[in-house]
């Protein structure tokens, strides 16, 4: 919901504020490059304005919506609000509450939110908080009786006064915080096309941290349907991030896994982990990365008991960040279906098909070594070496 003759979108962000002057004005222009890429990946037409303390775009009317969605999918950005630009006269922003009351306010409660940066004009917030309420309520008052309710509105009608204009809004569309991808260092992003992967790649992303994502090609535990899942599960995730390059390092582990199955039982998933953990470690040294990214959560597989993931971590000195960690299943699946990367489709393939009759839950790392194949790690870092690139 906008204001006719809406063509600019605020953008607003929050961790940034945290920031030192220096700091925050490099993260917004690493934001500002993110947000033109994001309009330019999308065909829509519009110019980011380098705000320092607020990024805007300017679009068109009929763009005006697109830019706003595009805007809340870059990282770092709290929300934003397709806006109707006027001038800092208070005579015209009542004119713009009054248009904006008549074309989008039909029922319920309503509050005016007037904010002043500009501290020049002739008017205090309260003043035009008061005016622009009266405004609202006299464009309406013959259709329904209006309703005034500062602490719950059903509509909000937003008011900025900055030094050369004033925007007007009606919304606040949420964005998914955190800070701008690319102002943090890249993590290899271990992503197998299950419903978990793709969310924690999409976390570490939302903290600033680009992705370098690796699929370990599990031969014929994996299969092309399941390949062809982890690689659309990339592509998608390569939409909130048209700037960054978002190939696949597909590693080869048919063969060890063949191995594991043959020679191990109940260690073999964690075996089957600490090969890995030790090929995106590998794979980190070679694209200059600084951290692994999983999609495990405490206890939602026998592999991830806290037992398990400590005795298994221990197979790289690289942290290995668990974005998921204390997260339900539910929430994930949500937030899965949120971001576009949730698929229900069920196909039996990947770990599940490895995993043994009997599983281990406590494991212990000197019987797991024992067990192991004695050149599982150099057979991981090997494999890293090998991984070919692919486009998603
Ligand atoms: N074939 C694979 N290639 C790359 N990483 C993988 C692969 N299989 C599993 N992983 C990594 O190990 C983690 C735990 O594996 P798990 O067996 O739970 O995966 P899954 O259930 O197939 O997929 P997901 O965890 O994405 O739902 C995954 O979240 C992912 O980070």
């Amino acid at each position: 919901m906008y204001p006719p003759g809406a063509d600019t979108v605020l953008v607003r962000h929050g961790d940034l504020n945290t920031k030192s002057n220096t700091v925050k004005r490099y993260m917004v222009d690493v934001l500002c490059e993110n947000l033109e890429a994001l309009l330019e990946d999308r065909s829509i037409p519009g110019d980011v304005e380098r705000k320092w303390n607020r990024p805007l775009i300017h679009t068109t009317e009929d763009a005006v919506e697109e830019a706003t969605d595009a805007a809340t999918d870059a990282f770092g950005v709290v929300s934003a609000s397709p806006a109707l630009t006027v001038s800092t006269e208070k005579e015209r922003i009542l004119e713009a509450l009054t248009e904006a009351a008549r074309e989008c306010y039909d029922g319920g409660a309503f509050a005016v939110d007037a904010r002043r940066a500009n501290k020049d004009v002739p008017y205090s917030s309260e003043d035009l908080a008061r005016e622009g309420g009266d405004a609202v309520w006299a464009a309406v008052e013959d259709e329904f009786e209006p309703e005034v309710d500062l602490d719950d509105p059903d509509v909000t009608f937003g008011v900025e006064v900055r030094d050369k204009c004033t925007y007007v809004y009606l919304e606040k569309r949420s964005g998914p915080g955190g800070l701008p991808l690319g102002s943090q260092e890249p993590a290899v992003a271990l992503v197998s096309g299950g419903i978990d992967s793709p969310v924690a790649a999409y976390e570490i992303m939302k903290r600033g941290s680009p992705i370098v994502p690796a699929y370990v090609d599990l031969g014929d535990y994996g299969g092309i349907d399941h390949e062809a899942r982890a690689m659309e599960t990339v592509r998608l995730l390569s939409e909130y991030a048209p700037n960054f390059d978002m190939d696949v390092y597909r590693i080869p582990g048919g063969e060890t896994v063949d191995l594991l199955v043959r020679e191990m039982d109940k260690g073999r998933m964690l075996s089957l982990r600490r090969f890995f953990y030790r090929a995106a470690e590998t794979l980190a040294e070679r694209v200059d990365a600084h951290g692994i990214v999983t999609g495990e959560a405490v206890g939602q597989k026998s592999s991830q008991t806290l037992q398990n993931l400590g005795v298994t971590s221990r197979a790289a000195d690289l942290p290995i960040h668990r974005p998921l960690l204390t997260r339900d299943k539910q929430d994930i699946v949500a937030q899965a279906r949120e971001i576009g990367t949730f698929t229900d489709s069920t196909i039996d393939a990947g770990c599940n098909r490895v995993t043994p009759d009997r599983v281990e839950t406590n494991a212990r790392l000197e019987p797991l070594l024992e067990h192991e194949p004695d050149d599982l790690l150099e057979r991981a870092e090997e494999a890293a070496k090998n991984a070919d690139l692919v486009e998603p």
